[in-house]
């Protein structure tokens, strides 16, 4: 490799480099290499570049890729010309060289160079008839130096100087065209996949490629058939544009065929792209910049007019609508008016994304029978509507095609939807308006309540649908049993020796059939039944005792209440035996029914208070019992308040069982058993007292008589005082004992628990009946007439009375002695028992 130092002049550029000649071969690749690097590219030239662009520019056999295709007309011609003229330069140099050198023989130090490279580049070899290279310049050779030392030093320098320049604006140029080149590629990008035409088979690249190749083909030939730069600058543009195949058989009418004057306006693009459209009328690539230009300047201006269009369009429909709705309130527009304004709008579509749904629903809506049959459109016939209308309706239905812009379709669809409901608004205003006249037309409108409904079907006519049939109802007789004459038996009939039939169990007492009905008591040896005569229908007790249980005397015992209640069977005062029979150890009574015993009614007065009158009524119908009792000569020994029956309102004694007869003239019998309630027993009917005369000494008799039958009355009325007997606070034996007991003092309190006052006169009648000694007891009779049972009244007059007689019994007589006085108190006394009320 020869190198060879040369100084630069150029400012900012090293004051020397070392001039090196790459090889030959390797030219292109280092274009290729320093074209990747624009700012490389725009620096100062090297002095390398220019040898391997000077080696380049002549080696046109592989593409060059610094070809004008993509730039620009103006930098196009000043590129052809700067080029040009640095060939002028070059070549200038290089004849000055070869004039000088013209005895150069090819024996010479070419003569190697040529044998190597002769095929290589055309116009280098060209030229190698005419010049020497510089590459083949060799310092060394002696004859050469002599000649060169010859040359005038000064204007190679400002040759070097002036290549210098060129080739810097060279690489300035070929840096604006890569520029425009990439601004074109973006434009392709948009401008989507090319179409094929009809002259053009090959892909875009390719032929962009070929094209590219075919116009350094034609700069090659340029630069081979011209000789002066100045004419070349001048014939530059129209060779330039001469078409390859001026036989093309497709060339448009307005398409520019002839090149060499293209008019911009006359260009239409159809549906062609710009480079389409360049490639159909084989226009040079390099006219593919401003022909895109005009191509985007173009869409844009009709993209406008689109717009406008349609901004107008919708104008026009909303004035419509306005116009209808107001037209509508005249109350003169008749029903098929209405109907032919509704159908002249188009229908309200939703503001945002039409769902698949929603426009189904939608072209249901539109496509019923019921909507077709009244003339109303449907889905496929809204295209039939005015233009304006339709225009609107693409507008509306197809956003993503519309051209407005989001906000400018938002808002027409917002105006739209106002006065859509403005419209609606009148329309049921005009419904309501119009409801008269359409009523005396006998034009009967279905009523809506949903709004969507009234919106869809609102000032249409409808047929009304046949009613829904009535049910039928059915018929039902109701059918009334027959009546019979005979009675529907409740229980089976009767048979012969069955008491089925009967309500109630009866009782025979002495062939007299009684129907039992109710229990009232029972006793200690027998149970009372409340039963029927069934012959008369009257109502007894029937008392029902068994001897099983007793032994000989109490049988006996029971066979002389029966004789007692014979012998009292007319005394008002004791319960009449109506009936009696003894059938197998079994003793049946059918005695006077009462209706409830004296222990009932106190129970029924238990904590209510000492009521006085209440007291001495029932003693005293308790006495009169007793007295009748005693009357007869009988004890009954066992007196207590259960034996005392209100028979119709009459209190009766019951229960002769243990009583006695007593012989007359005596007071007192003896029993050999002790009998009877422990709470009203009298004491010396509980001391057993040893039967002495004629008798064991271990048997004991106890002595029952009268007086223990007062007794017992005088507990009962203690007992309806104080509510309970007077050893009533002992239990058990204890309460025997302290009968028994002397030292058990009955206490008589003034008051009861409650408070009340106990009368004196009861207080002492109650101890005259309790008193222990039974000879000191107050009779029945005594009782009877006692001031608490029999209490003594006197009136004004018998105080009078006596206060005057005492007064003159006084005054004749001065003394008196208190015998006297005794005796006028006793007589005083009995009148007072005349005087009772
Ligand atoms: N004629 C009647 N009317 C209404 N009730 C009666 C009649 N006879 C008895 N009673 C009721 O039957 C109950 C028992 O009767 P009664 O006292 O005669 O039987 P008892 O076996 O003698 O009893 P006890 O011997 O224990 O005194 C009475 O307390 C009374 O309530």
């Amino acid at each position: 490799m020869s190198s060879y130092t040369v100084r630069s002049s150029v400012p900012g550029a090293p004051s020397s480099r070392r001039l090196e000649f790459p090889p030959r071969r390797t030219s292109v690749q280092s274009m290729a290499r320093d074209d990747s690097d624009d700012e490389n590219m725009l620096g100062p030239p090297k002095l390398s570049n220019f040898g391997s662009a000077l080696l380049s520019d002549k080696e046109n056999v592989e593409p060059y890729p610094y070809s004008l295709s993509h730039g620009g007309a103006g930098a196009k011609r000043y590129s052809q010309q700067s080029r040009a003229a640095a060939r002028q330069e070059v070549l200038g140099a290089a004849r000055e060289f070869s004039s000088s050198n013209t005895n150069n023989s090819v024996g010479g130090p070419y003569s190697t160079f040529h044998s190597e490279d002769h095929s290589d580049s055309t116009m280098f070899a060209t030229s190698k008839h005419n010049q020497q290279s510089m590459t083949t310049f060799n310092p060394e050779t002696p004859s050469e130096q002599s000649k060169f030392e010859g040359m005038n030093m000064e204007k190679s320098r400002s040759r070097v100087k002036s290549m210098q320049q060129t080739l810097k604006d060279e690489l300035s140029l070929r840096s604006s065209k890569r520029r425009n080149r990439r601004f074109v590629s973006s434009r392709f990008n948009l401008l989507g996949p090319a179409k094929r035409a009809s002259s053009n088979t090959g892909t875009p690249n390719h032929s962009e490629l070929a094209d590219e190749s075919n116009v350094s083909q034609q700069e090659a030939n340029f630069s081979h058939s011209s000789s002066a730069g100045a004419t070349a600058h001048q014939n530059e543009y129209n060779v330039f544009y001469e078409p390859q195949n001026s036989s093309s058989p497709q060339k448009d009418s307005a398409a520019p065929t002839d090149h060499t004057s293209i008019n911009y306006d006359n260009i239409e693009f159809g549906d062609l792209n710009p480079y389409q459209y360049l490639k159909k009328h084989n226009i040079p690539t390099t006219e593919l910049p401003n022909i895109s230009r005009l191509y985007f300047e173009r869409q844009k201006g009709e993209n406008r007019k689109t717009a406008l269009r349609k901004n107008i369009a919708a104008k026009d429909a909303i004035q419509t609508r306005l116009t209808s709705a107001s037209l509508s309130n005249s109350p003169l527009l008749t029903q098929v008016d209405l109907i032919k304004r509704e159908q002249s709008i188009p229908k309200r579509q939703p503001r945002r994304k039409i769902s698949d749904h929603a426009a189904n629903n939608d072209s249901k809506a539109w496509s019923s029978p019921v909507s077709g049959s009244n003339g109303l459109k449907t889905a496929s016939s809204r295209n039939e509507t005015s233009p304006r209308a339709s225009e609107m309706y693409e507008n509306l239905e197809r956003p993503e095609r519309d051209t407005f812009g989001s906000i400018r379709r938002r808002e027409a669809l917002s105006n739209i939807n106002i006065n859509r409901n403005y419209h609606q608004l009148q329309n049921k205003r005009t419904k309501y308006s119009t409801e008269n006249l359409e009523e005396a037309r006998g034009i009967h409108r279905p009523r809506f309540e949903h709004p969507v409904q009234e919106e869809r079907f609102g000032n249409y006519d409808f047929k009304h649908r046949s009613p829904p049939a009535v049910p039928e109802r059915k018929h039902v007789e109701i059918v009334e049993p027959l009546k019979t004459t005979e009675s529907i038996p409740l229980k089976p009939p009767a048979t012969s020796g069955d008491n089925y039939n009967r309500k109630k169990p009866t009782i025979y007492v002495n062939g007299t059939e009684y129907e039992k009905l109710e229990l009232l008591g029972r006793g200690g040896s027998s149970k009372v039944y409340k039963v029927k005569n069934v012959a008369n229908n009257k109502v007894y007790a029937l008392k029902r005792v068994s001897f099983d249980e007793f032994d000989d005397s109490s049988i006996e015992g029971f066979k002389g209440e029966i004789e007692l209640l014979k012998k009292l069977e007319t005394k008002p005062r004791v319960v009449k035996l109506i009936d009696h029979e003894m059938d197998h150890g079994v003793l049946y009574e059918v005695m006077e029914c009462g209706d409830h015993d004296l222990s009932h009614t106190l129970a029924l007065r238990s904590g209510i208070g000492l009521d006085v009158e209440f007291v001495r009524y029932h003693s005293q119908e308790m006495l009169k019992c007793v007295k009748v009792v005693h009357d007869s000569g009988i004890v009954h020994s066992d007196l207590k308040p259960a034996n005392f029956v209100f028979v119709k309102g009459i209190l009766k004694i019951i229960d002769f069982g243990i009583a006695n007869a007593v012989p007359e003239h005596t007071v007192n019998i003896y029993r050999e058993t002790q009998i009877g309630t422990p709470n009203y027993m009298a004491p010396e009917a509980l001391v057993a007292m040893n039967y002495t005369q004629g008798q064991p000494a271990e048997q004991n008799r106890w002595k029952v008589g009268k007086p223990s039958d007062i007794w017992s009355c005088g507990c009962i009325i203690y007992q309806m005082i104080y509510g309970r007997p007077p050893y009533g606070g002992f239990q058990g034996q204890n309460r025997l004992l302290a009968i028994m007991n002397p030292e058990v003092k009955i206490v008589y309190p003034e008051k009861t628990s409650n408070g009340d006052v106990v009368p004196k006169t009861a207080i002492d009648t109650m101890k005259a009946c309790l008193e222990r000694n039974p000879d000191k007891r107050w009779s029945v009779d005594e009782v009877l007439n006692g001031p608490f049972v029999k209490p003594v009244a006197v009136t004004h007059f018998f105080i009078r009375d006596l206060i005057k007689n005492s007064v003159k019994y006084g005054a004749n007589q001065r003394e008196i002695s208190n015998e006297k006085i005794e005796e006028l108190a006793e007589d005083v006394w009995h009148r007072l028992a005349d005087f009772r009320l």
